[in-house]
């Protein structure tokens, strides 16, 4: 999707951004070696990137952001035949920097971060090529079309930020025609958002740093579909846009299609899986990626699914049969894992994947219970499955799952941590009501550089930031949830019980919604009006 490997001898599957080629890095190295100064020549590795992490305080919620980031950069790469060419384990952590966060004070419409931290990115950019160099550099906040450009030509690199980054992890990790079709459908949408004009050579207004006019598709240059021979009097940024639309419309009428066989076969599961006349009830097992979803219903179904520490290991759904104590046979959904800050565009492309959770009779949330910001994923878990339309009454009747316990030993969370942190570090000025005086802040926080030129105004901070400022009684206020149960997908601890659980939740009569799909495939019944689960 983006010009990460352009350099290499087999063609890119990746978006060329428009606003920027990159240049060949000289010497590439071989990827199997993991050291990071190994030369690099083959055309499949997986990309190199540098990370750029702005500075979140307190300095727990800075190293969750970190280890996040670093995971992400990670996981960005394509499987051959089906495998990884590197164990993610074996991975070194990306190259890195901690940067003043944007966010805490005014961002800049022109670059994001101040020119400061724009030239001590590029310092280390120039520090890395000596030793082989980047692919791209990896933001982890959320550029806008004109900073991502800005930055590029700053760094001299390809730019991607979080929101890029995740779109191209699942494209990369997508291997279902309807997953690819997906990821593909959300590259677009996000490209679309990132046409910018600039100046090309000679001056005229134009996209790409040669000046070519791509179509945008993640099959690579010029596989856009129709409509090459842009119309008489089209500039190039209408060029763009209308490939862009017409590749978006054949992706939609395919995944369309793919969302029609996937409700009947939906349909036709339950109708005909079930035992004396019933439908056999699906349970959707939701949760942030890596929460150990896939291990789980590998657990509890005694079968094989695909579980890696990579984030977004799994990007399709796998259906599986599980039979509950009472001897009632049900049907678990691992799907998709969400993130905080899920891309929008990803959420909509994937609306056909994601159905599979909306119609689900019970959804099954499985938190990593050794994540410090347990609380962040749940919220941001939460967040999802309102916003893809999952209803209150399920949202009530989920169970939560606190997975990974062999890991759980006195784990404080973030929260807990934060509040230890802020207690000791706001004490006496920072109540309710009080003008925060950042003088005052700024000395509390020795050598905490973010801290050094804090806006006075509170009000102009973005609401993150604003929500680690809270007064001490409102970052107390909301106490952990406690969980269902808990699990562990590796020893096998909680799984009769979740199963018991599940069984008691289908036991209580229900009237689950049917999809538009379930009423088409057969001529309505009296029983149509409201299906009783258990
Ligand atoms: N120690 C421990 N590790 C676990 C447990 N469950 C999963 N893991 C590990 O956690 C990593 C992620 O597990 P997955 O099952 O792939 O997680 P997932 O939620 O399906 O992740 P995505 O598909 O990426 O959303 C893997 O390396 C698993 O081996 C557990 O209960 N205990
Ligand atoms: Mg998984």
């Amino acid at each position: 999707m983006f010009s990460i490997i352009i350099n290499r001898t087999r063609p890119s599957t990746r978006f060329i951004p428009q606003t920027f080629t990159l240049q060949s890095t000289p010497s590439r190295h071989k990827t199997t070696s993991a050291d990071p100064d190994e030369p690099n020549t083959d055309p499949d590795a997986p990309p190199k990137l540098f990370v750029v992490q702005p500075r979140f305080r307190p300095d727990s919620l800075l190293k969750i952001k970190l280890d996040e980031a670093l995971n992400l950069a990670n996981s960005l790469e394509e499987q051959r035949d089906g495998y990884y060419s590197t164990q993610f384990s074996d991975k070194d952590s990306p190259p890195h920097v901690v940067v003043q966060n944007p966010a805490y004070r005014i961002t800049r419409a022109d670059t994001y971060f101040g020119p400061g931290t724009v030239d001590n990115i590029k310092c280390h950019l120039n520090a890395l090529d000596s030793k082989g160099g980047v692919d791209a550099v990896f933001v982890n906040g959320i550029l806008t079309g004109i900073q991502q450009r800005n930055l590029e030509r700053a760094w001299g690199k390809a730019v991607l930020d979080r929101v890029g980054l995740i779109i191209e992890i699942f494209h990369a990790h997508a291997q279902t025609k309807e997953a690819k079709l997906q990821a593909e459908l959300a590259a677009l949408m996000y490209k679309r958002t990132r046409l910018v004009r600039i100046r090309g050579s000679g001056g005229r207004l134009t996209f790409g740093a040669a000046g070519e006019a791509e179509v945008v598709s993640a099959k690579g240059r010029g596989s856009g579909g129709r409509g090459f021979i842009s119309g008489a009097g089209e500039t190039e940024l209408q060029l763009q846009r209308r490939r862009i639309i017409e590749r978006k419309n054949q992706l939609m009428s395919e995944i369309q299609e793919v969302r029609r066989t996937r409700a009947l076969q939906r349909a036709s599961r339950k109708r005909y899986g079930g035992t004396h006349g019933q439908h056999m009830p699906t349970v959707a097992i939701v949760g942030y990626t890596n929460a150990g979803k896939s291990t789980l219903v590998g657990a509890l179904s005694d079968t094989h699914l695909f579980c890696d520490n990579r984030m977004f290991a799994t990007v399709d759904t796998k259906v599986r049969h599980v039979i509950l104590p009472s001897g009632k046979k049900v049907l678990l959904s691992d799907t998709v894992g969400f993130i905080s800050d899920l891309p929008v565009q990803l959420v909509e492309a994937f609306h056909a994947t994601l159905e599979e959770v909306v119609e689900a009779d019970l959804l099954v949330h499985v938190l990593d219970s050794s994540a410090p910001n347990r609380d962040e994923q749940r919220e941001s878990v939460l967040q999802v499955l309102e916003q893809i339309g999952v209803s209150n009454e399920k949202l009530e009747n989920m169970i939560e799952v606190w997975n990974k316990i062999d890991l759980e030993e006195d784990v404080m969370t973030v929260n807990e941590e934060s509040r230890c942190e802020m207690n000791e570090d706001l004490d006496g000025w920072l109540s309710t009501g009080d003008e925060v005086n950042w003088d005052d802040a700024s000395a509390s926080f020795v050598g905490w550089k973010a801290f050094e030129d804090q806006p006075k105004d509170v009000s102009i901070l973005s609401n993150e930031v604003r929500s680690d400022l809270k007064p001490r009684h409102e970052v107390n206020s909301s106490p952990s949830p406690s969980p269902h149960v808990k699990t562990s997908g590796i020893t096998r601890v909680g799984l009769q019980e979740l199963l018991e659980l599940i069984d008691d939740k289908l036991k209580t009569d229900k009237v689950v919604e049917r999809s538009v799909f379930d009423r088409k495939w057969r001529p309505p019944q009296k029983q149509d009006t409201g299906v009783v689960v258990g």
